[in-house]
């Protein structure tokens, strides 16, 4: 089984179509206001109109007000919510919606914690730890540092890109991966042939 691939950050419709184009199996949208790459609700509701079947839409919220969230779920109805702040497992649980836990790994992190804290989750999203940004960040982590035997499956993320997504693939054996800057040509514009290039890449390895 090949692993599946989600791009984050889309903000326009031909980035939203070159990646499902090339093979996506998710699609992030960013509901963080200090974010380069986010989007409102109307913008994103019209960016899901354009999904195609089988593709996952993926809303991401880093300590969103939860009256916030149940907001942008409103208009915009997305299969699977990303926290990727601070928030705890109840916070998570609250919207009665699936969702992926990121987890910014550094090493004092407990991940076998981690996993057991957010049982609930559909997977634990490991991103690189940078001090004051919660993430989009370009940064890598140490892959080390993930057990072997994690109870969830593991989105890998953090400064991946096409050079690197194939190594990352075959060293952790990740569920899924994830990436954002590293296949944009400016920020919240994505590069066509990046995006191309490292869901085929991440695909073959
Ligand atoms: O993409 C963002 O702007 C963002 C903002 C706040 C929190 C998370 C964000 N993105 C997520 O960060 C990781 C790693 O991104 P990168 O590939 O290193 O740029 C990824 O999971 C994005 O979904």
């Amino acid at each position: 089984m090949s692993v599946r691939v989600k791009i984050c950050g889309i903000t326009r419709t031909e980035d939203l179509h070159a990646a499902c184009a090339a093979g996506a199996d998710a699609l992030g949208f960013v509901f963080y206001d200090k974010s380069p790459r986010h989007v409102s609700a109307a913008a994103a509701a019209a960016l899901l109109r354009e999904m195609p079947p089988f593709v996952q839409s993926v809303g991401l919220f880093v300590d969103a007000d939860p009256a916030f969230v149940e907001a942008v779920l409103q208009v915009a109805p997305l299969d699977l919510l990303q926290f990727h702040g601070d928030e705890t497992p109840a916070d998570c649980a609250r919207h009665g919606r699936p969702y992926l836990k990121a987890i910014r790994v550094n090493p004092d992190t407990d991940l076998l914690k981690c996993a057991a804290d957010f049982e609930a989750a559909r997977g634990l999203l490991l991103d690189a730890f940078v001090p004051g940004v919660p993430g989009g960040t370009g940064e890598r982590f140490d892959w080390s540092l993930i057990p072997r035997e994690l109870p969830l499956p593991v989105i890998l993320s953090g400064g991946l890109d096409p050079g690197n997504v194939a190594e990352a693939v075959r060293t952790v054996r990740p569920w899924a991966v994830d990436v954002s800057s590293g296949v944009e040509a400016s920020k919240g514009i994505k590069d066509a042939l990046k995006v191309a290039q490292f869901i085929a890449r991440a695909k073959a390895s």
